[in-house]
């Protein structure tokens, strides 16, 4: 794939949306003032996320973070399927499509999350997860992921003022640390992901993300 597929991780609320608008914003810019190295002068800079990022996804996403389905639970198992449907759908009609053009696509979550929430967080099969995942992508990797470090509780305290709080957001504390445990741990063993401290202002943070992506832009021609 000639295109270039970053993305965003973290915990509730530590400003994945917020920093991929302002990443998608300083690409275009540079692009426009011609700044970016020729490999990347056509390049379409794309937003997605997961779930929720097609059709299918949009109508997944709903049923995973309404918090009521008609009075009735979603089960664990349920869960993990319902993202990883999401996931192959996104893949299949948006993220691959793209990428064969040649586009940076910058994402919103991706298979970490899945090990992070259903893996470390709910508690089931990290082996079943790591193999469902590789269903669901068909082996699609990030070239980079972003993960946007945050205290738990500030991240969901950002969340909760943002406005109201969504099904997997009202889940314990205990289970927002399991999941941040989750992406400690992944961050320890994958050299692909960039840790970025998202404690600090959004300027601050921005900072970080351009200084790596100055790297990797000029890495990857
Ligand atoms: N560095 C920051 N400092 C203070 N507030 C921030 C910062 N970054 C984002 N916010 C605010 O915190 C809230 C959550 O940010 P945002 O929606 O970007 O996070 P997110 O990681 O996408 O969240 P979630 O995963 O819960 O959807 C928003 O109201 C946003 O304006
Ligand atoms: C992809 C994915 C997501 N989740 C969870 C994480 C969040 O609680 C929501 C998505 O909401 P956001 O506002 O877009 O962050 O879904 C998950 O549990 N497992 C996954 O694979």
């Amino acid at each position: 794939m000639i295109g270039k597929f970053i993305v965003f991780e973290g915990v509730e609320g530590g400003g994945k949306t917020t920093q991929i608008q302002l990443l998608q914003n300083w690409l275009l810019y540079k692009k426009q003032s011609n700044k970016l190295l020729s490999k990347f002068i056509d390049l379409e800079v794309i937003v997605t996320r997961e779930p929720g990022g097609t059709k299918l996804g949009q109508a997944l996403r709903v049923l995973l973070l309404n918090t009521d389905i008609s009075g009735e639970q979603i089960q664990e198992r349920a869960e993990l399927l319902l993202y990883a449907a999401d996931r192959s759908q996104h893949i299949e009609n948006l993220i691959k499509p793209y990428l064969e053009k040649g586009a940076i696509v910058l994402c919103d979550r991706f298979t970490d999350s899945t090990i992070a929430y259903q893996g470390y967080g709910r508690g089931l099969d990290l082996d079943l997860i790591q193999k469902l995942n590789h269903i669901a992508t068909g082996g699609l990797k990030s070239d980079l992921t972003f993960w946007l470090d945050i205290d738990v509780k500030i991240g969901l305290t950002r969340a909760k003022n943002r406005g109201k709080i969504d099904r997997m957001e009202q889940a314990d504390i205990q289970f927002h640390k399991r999941v941040q445990k989750g992406y400690q741990e992944l961050a320890k063993s994958n050299p692909s992901i960039v840790r970025i401290d998202a404690n600090l202002t959004i300027d601050k943070v921005q900072e970080q993300i351009q200084e790596v992506m100055r790297k990797k832009l000029i890495e990857w021609t």
